[in-house]
């Protein structure tokens, strides 16, 4: 079998965790309380896209809404990793927007239903291209930005996080293998908001990488 490429991580069809509530201000902005654990939810692969390709709002959203994250692409599997030697799990990063069907999700959370319908539909994982280790060696201080139609909406440091990257490793792999390829979304900071159809989104880490994406329309 040939060697896959880490580098096209979004092609291997493996497994998206995603962390919610990993920033106080993010948390206290939907009025949800800080939480003491971790909360988690998956995406399928088939919510991947990478730029070039549209950002679809699903049929039955009236409320889109961006996160912007940093994704950790998981190297080297693993089950109940110590923090300890969580970081040489990571082969490296990339940029991810965690799209959210808000409304869908206050509809969901008033029912204390799951969100899948909100937050794991086609197209609501756009990834950046791979960032290796090396590129980024202080994860845990990095500035990620949003722009919508060149007006920004997100600004936040990854210093910010509740949990850190290794806790979230330590704690993720407790419940959920991981295996190389996965890749990890670490929560978004402040400053979520609505987009339409025709808007353009652009985000990046200074220095390091950029991404856009424009709003299109199911059908
Ligand atoms: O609880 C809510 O109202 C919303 C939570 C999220 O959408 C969590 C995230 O995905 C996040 O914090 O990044
Ligand atoms: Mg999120």
């Amino acid at each position: 079998m040939t060697a896959r490429n880490i580098a096209r991580f979004w092609e291997w069809g493996r497994k998206i965790i995603c962390v919610g509530r990993n920033y106080a201000e993010h948390a206290k902005e939907l009025r949800n309380a800080v939480p003491s654990e971790p909360v988690l939810f998956l995406k399928p692969p088939s919510a991947y896209v990478k730029e070039g390709s549209p950002i679809l709002v699903p049929r039955y959203c009236s409320s889109l809404h961006h996160e912007v994250e940093l994704g950790v692409v998981i190297g080297k599997a693993g089950t109940a990793i110590p923090q300890s030697s969580a970081m040489e799990h990571i082969a490296g990063y990339a940029l991810c927007l965690d799209m959210t069907a808000r409304d869908i999700q206050d509809e969901c959370k008033s029912k204390g239903l799951p969100w899948t319908l909100a937050k794991a539909f086609d197209t609501s994982c756009p990834v950046s291209e791979f960032i290796p280790k090396e590129r980024l060696p202080d994860p845990a201080n990095v500035t990620l930005w949003l722009k919508v139609n060149d007006v920004e909406r997100q600004n936040g440091s990854t210093s910010q996080m509740i949990f850190s990257i290794p806790y979230l490793i330590s704690y993720i792999s407790e419940v959920i293998s991981l295996e190389e390829g996965d890749l990890i979304l670490t929560g978004t900071p402040k400053g979520v908001s609505a987009v339409q159809e025709h808007d353009e989104l652009q985000a990046g880490i200074d220095g390091i990488v950029t991404m856009t994406f424009q709003i299109d329309k199911t059908w």
